[in-house]
């Protein structure tokens, strides 16, 4: 099986470098040149994809960072007398130190507020450019000598090519190792959600930097490359126009995909080459395709091969009664272990002490001083009417939102305004009201990112021991499908979230969450839109992960389900806790019944019928 995957991805690709070795010799020079343009063009897109395309950051600087690189050879060769090569590498230096400059707005502000900001910046280069007399102005510099590699001059267009090919083949085989690995991974799954991606332990402010980092690295690159093969710079080459045509290339080639926008590259290369005497007419034509592909093709051209698949794979489940996409049930393996952690007594460890949280919303105090204490290995619920304050209390856990005042201790260790990815690493793992798996990654992948407990100066093995980096994301790989095992979600691994039922979507946010290796697990509203027995096999998913040690806080509307699993109950009302105790105790609180106002008829029934259960054994 994997030999023929191997053999389907690989075979096509050997044909199209034998295919790239052979095209001088079939072509004339003019071709050539548009080739060496076309390649330089591919780096600076792989660039943009990496950063806009995979990490989701509107960066709209990107040809100004060529722009950087190109200049600081041509400067540093011009006027201080450098070796080219020298002189294209203090580029790529410069390049990357300029995006990560570029990349700070994008600690404060996303999506089109990036974008806007972004296309100043490089306004701005293009103004500087102009003016500095250092860059030769509007007249820009020539003369940049010609780049000699191991003695062979790469003023000849043919040589200059396969020079080329080999840099953008070593271009596209980094990018592919990046987005195919823990960086990618992440990358992808904080432009999905970067709140989820944060309590998963991402450090999405460092992300951020290292998405603009990349675009740097490749805008400086080609910008060498584009200096020794034009050997000529002036600002309009890295003007807005050609924002916007590169902008095209990676739009309409696909921006999430990495052979689309290599193949938007050359190819819009080639047409402007084409169309060089009709270039108002070209900028329109760009122009009405990105409108096109943006509205009925937002995957690019890379994606119609995926949408057809889409469309086979959704008849043939139509047609096919069996689903094939079933969740395994269940099989509980820690209740019953011989080394199970009981249920807690009183002298249990403290996990986690609040005291006196307070969390107001412009002058709303959804928290108004809630304490609470609870012990490793219980299984706490937190119960409430509607808007009491629960989830604003799970976000404060969590480190998603500090506390206006008070203090959080998790695991004896003060954690009041610790960020999220902190905590996450220290053990606290979350689920969320509103599912918020990464729809984008596999579900495999999803759980990979639950594995995946590196910092973020981890990433530099990717420059220093990248062979390290492919062994740790096997090692993930297999840790996680040992999880989904467990979980009885094998079957589904190569799924993304969309194709599932609902009920398996909430398994896999718990499998994924419980993937952290978590000391504290925050549960919200894990039973919301389960069927019975659903809700059944989330009681024996819970057990078992106290059993394990873990301690679990429950959100839940599910009485039943609070009454007959959880050891301890908390109830919220108006921010403030209005009791805490057994959970026999706390149904028969009359401030309790009276903060269900209008439902308290129904509560009143839901805990008797709950604490029945109980007593006639289908309980805990
Ligand atoms: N980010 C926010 N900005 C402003 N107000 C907020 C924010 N988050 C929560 N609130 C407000 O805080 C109050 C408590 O909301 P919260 O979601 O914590 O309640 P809840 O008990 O979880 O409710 P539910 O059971 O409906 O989920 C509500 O009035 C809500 O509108």
């Amino acid at each position: 099986m994997m030999l023929k995957k191997t053999a389907a991805i690989g075979l096509p690709l050997l044909v199209l470098f034998v295919l790239s070795l052979i095209f001088p010799y079939l072509v004339d020079p003019y071709t050539i040149h548009v080739s060496n343009v076309a390649m330089v063009f591919g780096l600076l897109a792989i660039g943009l994809f990496l950063s806009m395309g995979i990490a989701g950051q509107f960066d709209l600087a990107q040809v100004a960072f060529l722009g950087v690189g190109a200049y600081t050879a041509a400067i540093l060769t011009l006027h201080l007398g450098w070796n080219f090569w020298l002189a294209a590498l203090a580029g790529v230096v410069i390049s990357i130190i300029v995006s990560l400059f570029v990349g700070i707005p994008a600690l404060r502000v996303q999506s089109h507020y990036l974008a806007i900001v972004t296309l100043g910046l490089s306004l701005a280069f293009t103004s500087l450019v102009i003016n500095l007399p250092i860059t030769g102005q509007a007249e820009g510099l020539s003369g940049i000598p010609s780049p000699v590699f191991f003695g062979v001059d790469l003023a000849d267009d043919y040589l200059f090519y396969y020079f080329g090919l080999a840099i953008l083949i070593l271009g596209i085989a980094f990018a592919a190792f990046i987005v195919h690995t823990r960086l990618g991974r992440r990358m992808r799954a904080m432009r999905d959600d970067h709140l989820a991606a944060a309590a998963m332990g991402t450090r999405v402010p460092v992300l951020r930097m290292i998405a603009f980092a990349f675009g740097g690295l490749y805008g400086g690159v080609a910008g060498g490359l584009y200096a020794g093969l034009i050997r000529f710079v002036a600002p309009e080459s890295f003007s807005l126009a050609n924002m916007f045509l590169l902008l095209a290339m990676v739009i309409i080639g696909g921006r999430h995909s990495l052979p689309g926008v290599v193949i938007g590259a050359v190819g819009l290369i080639f047409v402007r080459s084409w169309l060089a005497d009709f270039s108002i007419y070209a900028q329109l034509g760009y122009g009405a395709l990105v409108v096109i592909f943006v509205v009925f093709l937002p995957t690019g051209i890379a994606g119609i091969p995926a949408r057809l698949h889409q469309l086979w794979k959704s008849r043939r489940r139509a047609s096919d009664t069996a689903g094939g996409m079933a969740v395994a049930p269940y099989v509980s393996y820690a209740v019953d272990a011989p080394d199970a952690v009981a249920p807690p007594h009183d002298d249990a460890p403290v996990v986690l002490q609040a005291t006196d949280v307070v969390k107001s919303f412009k002058g709303l105090k959804a928290l108004a001083g809630v304490s609470l204490t609870v012990r490793r290995a219980e299984i706490r619920g937190l119960v409430g009417p509607n808007g009491s304050g629960k989830t604003t209390l799970f976000n404060v856990l969590s480190g998603i939102h500090p506390p206006t005042s008070g203090t959080v201790e998790v695991l004896g260790t003060r954690s009041t305004t610790t960020p999220s990815y902190r905590l996450s690493l220290r053990g606290v793992a979350r689920t969320f009201q509103n599912l918020r798996l990464f729809s984008l990654l596999s579900v495999r992948e999803n759980v990979m990112m639950g594995v995946d407990r590196t910092k973020s100066r981890w990433s530099w093995r990717y420059i220093i021991r990248p062979i390290s980096v492919l062994r740790a994301d096997g090692r993930m790989r297999r840790e996680a499908d040992e999880i989904l095992e467990r979980y009885g979600l094998l079957s589904l691994a190569d799924a993304v979230p969309s194709e599932l039922s609902y009920g398996a979507q909430r398994r896999v946010e718990i499998a994924r969450a419980m993937a952290t290796k978590p000391k504290l697990l925050l549960l919200d509203e894990p039973a919301a839109g389960l069927n019975g027995d659903e809700v059944n096999q989330l009681k024996a998913i819970v057990n078992d992960i106290r059993a394990t040690g873990v301690t679990v806080i429950i959100i839940e509307h599910n009485m039943g389900l609070v009454m007959s699993m959880c050891d301890r109950v908390t109830v919220l009302s108006t921010g403030k806790v209005i009791a805490d105790g057994l959970p026999e105790d706390v149904g028969q609180s009359p401030e309790v019944i009276e903060a269900y106002l209008g439902d308290d008829a129904k509560l009143e029934k839901e805990m008797l019928d709950a604490t029945n259960d109980q007593t006639e054994g289908t309980g805990r």
